[in-house]
């Protein structure tokens, strides 16, 4: 460090040590402490401090408020997190303002603040090894940075000593010490924010949009003690005009922002939701093709992005703005979520979590579209286990359908076939019978009723195939003959195929059955009688399905 500037920071702290007694320097102790907590095992280097003193925290327990701090960046909410990281620090340092510094501090580990801490090289006044403050998502004019910081009034500091994270907000008259995010925040002449005090907290207000990875910057004031190294000082005089800076990221918002066009509660043709489709495709491959992932995360990021819009692609909703607008913000936070840790999180660790994240929001995308898929039903509940129920119950109801309707195609396969018109009746009563009776709980599907075995359907018999057919003429003589006591015709020698769900196809001989279910047989083989039983008892039985 330049003498002078020490020469200065000293005096500083001497007259801070005289002037704001001693509680506000219990809090600068406090600062120093958190950063040594937080922010150097993370950097890997020793963080600007106001005092230069040993260690406190051992290296155990620094080990452990890393992991916390790592998969702080990649939660929803981090309050469990920060209140471990409290309780670890309370152990050394029992003050009741630590919390509200870890948690000035942690918003640099938080996708949603917006902003997080970078290494910084820049400036030779410290040594080139310090940090400095940058965008995580895009802040457009007047929008406010940092709304809980918290910070030290100083009314009694002279201007010549603002040297280090002392300095006159634009709004409020008094100088003041910044702490936590704001005290990483560098001296730029072409600054993006100024700050502005009120009270006990200040605020970081934005003066001109800032894309994601630039840096935000204030102005220190016209004194500070140090020679300015900022991009547009570097650049005088060769430069005249001075461009802005910007961050290497190559993301902007309208990258990000999901378009609302599409009309909600209609249910569109299979063409224009297909047109639909495909546009949300493009939009999404847009959208994951403007992040920017580090080099060494693109694989990874590519595969789990792949899943994502294959899967996607087969989901067709009324309401599907609405849940890909939730999707889109929560895409915006994973995207932030790289931003932030690829600062200082090692490529394994990024990826992992990266990839885990695509997934939890590519499930949950598929979940609500697989349910849409199912049934033009609206969707009330957000919460995934209803999702869950109502994806399945609508699957159930889906599936009967269709076998229903397989029944029914087998049937009038089987009308259009067969010229034999009293079986053909009695087969149709009998279908009619099995589709209207027809239960969710039992799935056999009976695909064809026919008066009597072919050649290719036959259960074997031990008869010739002329001896069988003669069998049948003789057997349907007998059922013409035959007049049930009700006027329906009974059904003579039928033989059923059955498709059950988890069973091989059967074949069911029914020797002279009755409308009513009940077999006057006599030579009825008892196997298939117990089996037509089971088939015949069912339907019967069983409670009709409401279509
Ligand atoms: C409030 S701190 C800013 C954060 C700092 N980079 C750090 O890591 O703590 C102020 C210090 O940053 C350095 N600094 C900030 N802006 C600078 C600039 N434009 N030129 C040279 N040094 C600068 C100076 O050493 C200054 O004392």
């Amino acid at each position: 460090m330049n003498p002078n500037v020490r020469q200065v920071k000293e005096t500083a702290k001497r007259q801070l040590n005289v002037k704001i007694g001693i509680n506000d320097l219990t809090i600068l102790h406090l600062d120093d402490y958190i950063r040594e907590a937080l922010l150097d095992p993370i950097y890997g280097f020793s963080t600007s401090k106001w005092f230069l003193r040993k260690n406190r925290l051992p290296n155990n327990c620094k080990e452990e408020i890393k992991k916390l701090i790592k998969t702080h960046i990649f939660e929803e909410d981090g309050s469990v997190i920060r209140k471990a990281i409290c309780t670890i620090l309370s152990l050394y340092e029992d003050d009741e303002r630590l919390s509200v510094l870890v948690e000035n501090y942690m918003q640099l580990f938080y996708a949603k603040s917006g902003f997080t801490a970078a290494p910084c090289h820049q400036f030779s006044t410290e040594q080139h090894v310090g940090l400095k403050l940058i965008a995580t998502k895009k802040w457009e004019k007047d929008e406010i940075l940092n709304s809980h910081n918290f910070n030290v009034l100083f009314d009694t500091i002279p201007l010549e000593l603002n040297e280090y994270s002392v300095s006159k907000p634009s709004v409020g008259q008094k100088e003041h010490i910044w702490l936590g995010p704001s005290s990483i925040v560098n001296h730029s002449c072409e600054l993006n924010t100024v700050y502005e005090h009120y009270e006990k907290k200040t605020l970081l207000k934005v003066i001109r949009p800032i894309e994601i990875g630039e840096e935000t910057t204030v102005n220190y004031s016209k004194k500070y003690f140090f020679k300015c190294e900022c991009d547009t000082c570097k650049k005088k005089p060769e430069e005249s005009t001075v461009k802005r800076k910007r961050g290497d990221s190559t993301i902007t918002s309208k990258n990000l922002i999901m378009r609302k066009t599409r009309a909600s509660n209609t249910r569109l043709s299979q063409e224009d939701s297909d047109k639909e489709l495909a546009k949300t495709y493009a939009l999404y491959k847009k959208l994951f093709d403007s992040v920017d992932y580090p080099p060494e995360l693109k694989e990874s990021a590519g595969s789990a992005e792949h899943s994502f819009t294959q899967r996607f692609l087969m989901i067709e909703t009324p309401q599907i703005d609405q849940h890909l607008r939730t999707f889109a913000k929560q895409t915006k936070d994973m995207v932030h979520r790289v931003q932030v840790s690829r600062n200082f999180l090692s490529k394994d660790e990024v990826n992992e979590n990266l990839t885990r994240n695509c997934w939890k929001n590519a499930e949950k995308l598929i979940q609500i579209g697989t349910v849409f898929m199912t049934g033009p039903e609206k969707l009330e509940a957000n919460d995934v286990d209803d999702l869950k129920k109502l994806q399945n119950r609508k699957t159930e109801e889906k599936e009967l359908i269709r076998r229903k309707e397989q029944v029914r195609e087998h049937f009038l396969g089987y009308e259009e076939a067969e010229t034999n018109p009293p079986q053909d009746r009695v087969a149709n009563l009998v279908m009619q019978r099995v589709i209207s009776q027809m239960s969710s709980q039992f799935r056999p599907i009976i695909t064809r009723i026919f008066d009597g075995p072919t050649q290719q359907t036959a259960i074997s018999n031990g008869e010739t195939s002329r001896k069988r057919k003669s069998a049948d003429r003789r057997r349907r003589r007998t059922a013409k003959r035959e007049k049930s006591p009700t006027g329906i015709p009974e059904i003579s020698d039928v033989f059923l195929r059955v498709h059950y769900t988890n069973r091989p196809i059967q074949t069911l001989h029914v020797k002279e059955i009755g409308d009513n279910g009940q077999q006057n047989g006599k030579s009825i083989n008892s196997q298939n009688q117990q089996k037509l039983e089971e088939v015949v008892n069912f339907f019967l039985n069983n409670p009709t399905i409401t279509q």
